[in-house]
């Protein structure tokens, strides 16, 4: 058996169009969804994502605004703009881009974002409602997945869900959507004994470690659906996920990379900025 194709190109096409009609309702009242994007230095994958963030912008109807900061920007200056944008009534969410200069505090710059518009939903506050279960931002690329597996009708109620990584920004709010949606979930991560073994449990394996060829398919029970978050790039350049390609065979559904968690961040990002816009401006 050949896994389904969770196809998180073709999903975030259909998603974008249901924002831009949205936001094309909301300009009749006055609001446009307005995005900040800053990146510091220049990392080449980096400026990948926020290409393609600005592209998502235009597709959704959005106003935007790209900071593109040297490396050499301080942390005060970082910060000061952030201030700004924190004030500014066309900016309805901002992103600083993720993995910033060394000399930068991360922990300093997500606390710096207006929690209101934290559209990457990494600022404590936002962490805090998403661990009580009530929440606005839900962090971009857990949320693509939990859209991915309902338009696949696959329900995590009862299920064993393995997710392996312990990021901030992948497996634990990963993990605990799964939790909200009554999965039963474990978490594992490089100190995991007998990982394979613990894999091999999963209904669903979700997968962000960021190594290619990871997950090989002794690690996968028939069946699973599996679900890879890794961007890598391979000896080629190519761009391949957490997943070895051979675990196909293997699973019921699983996400291509490219084209499936990927595509879906960007589109949970114009999602939040969505309804930041709308939250800000008292509708819902
Ligand atoms: N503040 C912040 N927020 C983030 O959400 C954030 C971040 N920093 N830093 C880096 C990671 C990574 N990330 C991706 C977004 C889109 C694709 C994406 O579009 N992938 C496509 C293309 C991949 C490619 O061609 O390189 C795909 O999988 O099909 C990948 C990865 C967001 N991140």
């Amino acid at each position: 058996m050949s896994a389904v194709r969770m196809d998180g190109k073709a999903l975030s096409a259909k998603v974008r169009g249901s924002i831009l009609a949205e936001t094309e309702e909301l300009k009749k009242q006055g609001v446009t969804p307005g995005l900040a994007v800053i990146i510091v230095g220049n990392d080449p994958a980096s400026e990948i994502y926020v290409r393609n963030k600005e592209r998502a912008c235009e597709q959704c109807g959005f106003y935007s605004e790209k900071y593109a900061l040297p490396e050499e920007t301080t942390q005060e200056e970082l910060l000061g703009l952030i201030a700004q944008l924190n004030e500014s009534p066309a900016i309805s969410g901002i992103l600083c881009q993720m993995p910033v200069p060394k000399h930068i505090s991360e922990q300093a710059v997500i606390d710096a974002i207006d929690p209101k518009k934290d559209v990457d939903a990494f600022h404590p506050v936002n962490v805090g409602k998403i661990m009580v279960g009530n929440f606005d931002f839900v962090p971009c690329t857990p949320a693509g997945v939990m859209e991915l597996l309902d338009e696949y009708k696959i329900d995590p109620k009862g299920k064993e869900c393995v997710v392996v990584g312990r990021s901030n920004i992948v497996g634990k709010p990963m993990s605990m959507l799964l939790l909200h949606r009554h999965g039963t979930v474990t978490i594992c991560h490089s100190r995991t004994q007998d990982l394979a073994e613990v894999c091999r449990r999963a209904d669903i394996l979700v997968v962000a470690v960021g190594k290619a060829g990871f997950i090989t398919p002794d690690m996968v029970k028939e069946g699973a659906v599996v679900i890879d978050v890794g961007i890598n790039r391979n000896a080629e350049g190519k761009v391949c996920g957490d997943v070895a390609p051979e675990v196909m065979e293997k699973a019921s559904y699983m996400t291509p990379v490219p084209g499936g968690a990927g595509p879906m961040t960007i589109t949970m990002l114009m999602k939040n900025t969505l309804k930041a816009a709308k939250l800000q401006n008292g509708i819902r």
